[in-house]
């Protein structure tokens, strides 16, 4: 008999699976507003985010359902790529809650999966004494860490630091139930995702790694490689964690893109831990994000994850000098690593 979600809790520490399940109800109401398009993708205004992103009716409502889920948990700080400011809460909560309310917020008019990614951390007497501290906490001290895809059905995919799980939640069901108890990232990548519209901005390492994926069979990976780029990130990362694959996002030449435009806090460590958690490997292109100190909540990051193999592979060609001086074929060179 397959575990519910709120069985599963039951494993994990009681402060963390009451916030887990607020997060879920949240979901739940969330999905219910994509799917009939009571709220959309138009611009509020032209507010832009911590993220410095424009904010679209559905990010600031997607926020506002979270806000509300933290409140009725035991959660002291909210960090939001919604809000500019980590918000307190509950001044004897125990957890610290940073969350991208709404992941793909580029497909929101395109009834294209979007999701919700998000971070726990713990919060001590000392994060109390100096608020300043509970984001720039290491990605390796998560409690625990998800996303929810809301597509063609409603996942969870969710680690509380035993592996990797994943819940569906099928229509007028009364819970999450699950249906991965330990997802296994395949090792050998076959599929690589990254937006390639960015090719001419890209670092050369970057640009010898994805020439040489094209070169398939024929070239130095004497194998071929499919191309994936979904423009959610939950979506291409639970496809990667299923069937194997990287996602990439580096930093680029583009004004206010030499991090890339991944968040550390909320969309990088979240995403790392949920694979290592199944095996796989997240890197800034080189170390481990996990081991990152962050300094600010809304900081980008380089983010390279997937197949352990693969992200190793991608470390080999911006470690590799030659591989920086190499002249792509088609592209020229453009400098250094840009990490
Ligand atoms: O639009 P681009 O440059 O292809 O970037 C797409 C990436 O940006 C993101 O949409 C960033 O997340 P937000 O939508 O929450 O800002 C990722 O989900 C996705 O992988
Ligand atoms: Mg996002
Ligand atoms: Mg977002």
């Amino acid at each position: 008999m397959a575990r519910t979600l709120t069985t599963y809790l039951e494993t994990g520490s009681r402060d963390v699976a009451a916030l887990v399940r607020q997060l879920a109800d949240a979901s739940l109401e969330l999905a219910g507003l994509i799917a009939n398009g009571a709220v959309g993708g138009e611009a509020v205004s032209d507010v832009h985010n911590g993220g410095g992103d424009v904010q679209k009716a559905l990010d600031v409502a997607a926020d506002r359902l979270f806000v509300a889920a933290a409140r009725r948990a035991p959660v002291a700080f909210y960090g939001s790529e919604e809000q500019d400011d980590a918000q307190p809460m509950a001044a004897d909560g125990t957890l610290a809650l940073a969350i991208d309310p709404l992941d793909g917020s580029s497909n929101i008019e395109t009834n294209v999966s979007i999701g919700t990614i998000f971070s726990v951390l713990p919060v001590t007497d000392a994060h109390r004494a100096d608020p300043a501290t509970v984001f720039r906490q290491r990605g390796r001290d998560q409690l625990a860490a998800g996303f929810f895809i809301y597509g063609p059905q409603l996942m969870l995919v969710i680690s509380l630091g035993q592996g990797t799980q994943v819940f569906l939640h099928a229509p007028g069901a009364a819970d999450f139930v699950e249906v991965n108890s330990g997802m296994a990232i395949p090792e050998k990548a076959k599929e690589f995702s990254i937006n390639a519209s960015n090719q001419r901005h890209w670092d050369a390492p970057i640009r010898h790694y994805i020439d040489d994926c094209l070169a398939g069979a024929d070239g130095p990976r004497t194998r071929n490689f499919n191309m994936r780029w979904v423009a959610s990130a939950v979506a291409d990362a639970y496809r990667i964690f299923l069937r194997g694959g990287i996602y990439l996002y580096p930093g680029d030449t583009r004004e206010g893109y030499a991090d890339g435009r991944i968040r550390l806090v909320y969309e990088a460590n979240p995403i790392a831990f949920l694979a290592e958690q199944a095996g796989g490997a997240g890197t800034d292109g080189i170390r481990p994000l996990l081991d990152i100190v962050p300094e600010k909540l809304h900081q980008r990051v380089p983010i390279v994850f997937g197949s352990r193999d693969e992200v190793m592979t991608v470390a080999r060609y911006l470690s590799d000098p030659e591989s920086s001086g190499r002249v792509s074929p088609v592209f020229g060179d453009r400098g250094a690593i840009n990490l």
